[in-house]
């Protein structure tokens, strides 16, 4: 009965196309463990309600989804234009202006970014719409960027606008962010996206607001800045100052380009994995299925390199918000991870060999892999865990067992939804007195994990339910529920 689970896991983000209950269902039963709000998009009243869908679908189903609000941020986007579309030739002069009292024609675009030609100088690249235009900086003065076309195409109203290299800086927290805030606080949302974090500094108005709250929602710094992945130093701060992170390849990538995004993507897993944190690789995974209902085979390979990479999540944008086949991208995207999680490479860890542990948790967790991953004839890991902190620390080590987290705490159910190889289930502690251990198999059993005769390796606190720390691994045979251990 035993089989193989798939551990990659998948981020939606909801939409149009995908806000109904019986999609949001449907989505569910294709595999989707995270739903993604993006701020950036809808009303607080909008908002509001598809969390109440999603949580009662949910419920409804018996099933541990977190959700992920990503704030807007300061996301540099030109403004209204004079025509529903502006074609931009090659070669042709196009001035961007802040100066809201100059009429927009097809060669004067406004920009609402005021700061714009403070940032930049002559012979810098501009890129519009996510990269697809581009632009050479050619003279700049106190309220006009005059641009030559370099890359041309057809530019839509409100599209985003990135320097290549970075620098166009503005504060990390708007003001519409600061609401947005408010309300994913009001919603006690699972996971908050900041959006263009550049270092650790950054986050602090966020932390402090939950903090002040005193919710349990878990930061993701988004990165997306050339700034963040500047140094390594600077990186690694911004990790350790958050709950979790984003490669957030659609800014990111028109800021430092493609060809260096293939090593940045792999280094923010590395330093997320080594910091103990969760990591989503985001956008254009599989950006065809938007209108066609298959994958092509290089979004495959895209998704399975990063499931190769060790990501925790893969993320879904437009093909799940407003695309034309919402559930069939996410089948896709469950199969492609299934397929690239039977690579020898991420079934064993190498990590951890040489390091030494500070904390008995973390010896606890890593010491619980090695022995499953090394045990003959094992089914499971299994976690008591109030904070989820365990279950995490395991998800860091590769192996090919899945992690049964068993919480009595419902948040703390919703946030490993979000952990690679972790499969959340609550279960009440307090209420098992002395059979903890047979109950917490016969749970894991019950969802069909054990064969009879087979072992698992169990961790927990010796005080479990009054939130002690994981002091103890254990490992036991599963002889089916009718026999004694
Ligand atoms: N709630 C929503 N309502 C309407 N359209 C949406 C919604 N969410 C996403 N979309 C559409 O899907 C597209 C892709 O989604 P995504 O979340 O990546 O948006 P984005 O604006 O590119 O992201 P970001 O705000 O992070 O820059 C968006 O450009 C938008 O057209
Ligand atoms: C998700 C997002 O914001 C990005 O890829 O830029
Ligand atoms: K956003
Ligand atoms: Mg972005």
């Amino acid at each position: 009965m035993s089989h193989y689970h798939r551990r990659t896991k998948i981020v939606a983000t909801v939409g149009p196309a995908s806000s109904s209950p019986e999609m949001i269902a449907n989505l569910l039963d294709e595999g989707v463990n995270v739903f993604r709000l993006n701020f950036s998009h809808g009303s607080a009243e909008s908002h509001r309600k598809q969390t109440e869908i999603i949580r009662s679908v949910a419920k409804n189903k018996n099933r541990n989804a977190a959700i992920l609000g990503d704030l807007q941020g300061p996301k540099i986007r030109i403004g209204d234009l004079v025509k529903d579309t502006v074609e931009l030739i090659n070669d042709s002069e196009i001035i961007l202006t802040i100066d809201d009292n100059k009429p927009n024609s097809e060669t004067c675009i406004s920009v609402g970014y005021k700061a714009l030609p403070k940032f930049v100088t002559k012979g810098d690249v501009l890129l519009l719409d996510d990269g697809l235009m581009r632009l050479e900086v050619m003279q700049v003065d106190e309220s006009d960027v005059t641009c030559k076309v370099i890359s041309g195409g057809t530019l839509k109203p409100r599209k985003g606008l990135n320097r290549l290299g970075g620098g166009l800086s503005a504060p990390t927290i708007t003001a519409k962010d600061e609401e947005d805030l408010k309300l994913a606080i009001e919603l006690e949302l699972d996971y908050l996206a900041v959006s263009f974090p550049s270092c650790a500094a950054d986050l602090k108005p966020v932390r402090d607001a939950l903090n002040q709250a005193n919710i349990k929602t878990g930061i993701v710094s988004k990165i997306e800045r050339a700034e963040a992945v500047a140094s390594e130093d600077t990186l690694r701060a911004l990790i350790e100052a958050s709950d979790g992170v984003m490669v957030a390849r659609g800014d990111l990538g028109v800021e430092i380009g493609d060809p260096q995004l293939i090593g940045v993507q792999k280094k923010i897993i590395r330093f997320a994995r080594l910091a103990n944190k969760p990591v989503i690789t985001a956008t254009q995974m599989m950006e065809s299925m938007i209108s066609s209902p298959v994958p092509t085979r290089a979004e495959v390979f895209d998704v399975a390199n990063a499931v190769l990479d060790g990501t925790d999540a893969v993320m879904l944008s437009a093909e799940t918000a407003t695309g034309n086949f919402p559930a069939q991208v996410v089948r896709a995207m469950a199969a492609t991870c299934l397929g690239a999680e039977q690579h020898p490479d991420v079934k064993i860890t190498k990590r951890a060999v040489e390091e030494t542990f500070y904390g008995i948790d973390t010896c606890i967790a890593m010491s619980a892999i090695y022995a499953a991953n090394h045990l003959y004839n094992i089914g499971a890991i299994i976690c008591l865990t109030e904070s989820g902190s365990t279950a995490l620390l395991m998800s860091r080590l590769e192996s090919h067992l899945p992690i049964y987290a068993l919480s009595r705490h419902r948040v703390t159910c919703r946030k490993m939804a979000l952990y690679r190889g972790v499969k959340s289930i609550f279960y009440d502690v307090t209420e098992h007195g002395h059979d903890v251990y047979r109950s917490a198999l016969e749970t894991v059993a019950a969802a069909g994990q054990l064969v009879s005769g087979q072992r698992v390796v169990i961790t927990c606190g010796d005080i479990s339910g009054s939130g002690g720390q994981t002091n103890l691994v254990k490992i036991l045979q599963w002889r089916g529920s009718e026999e004694e251990l």
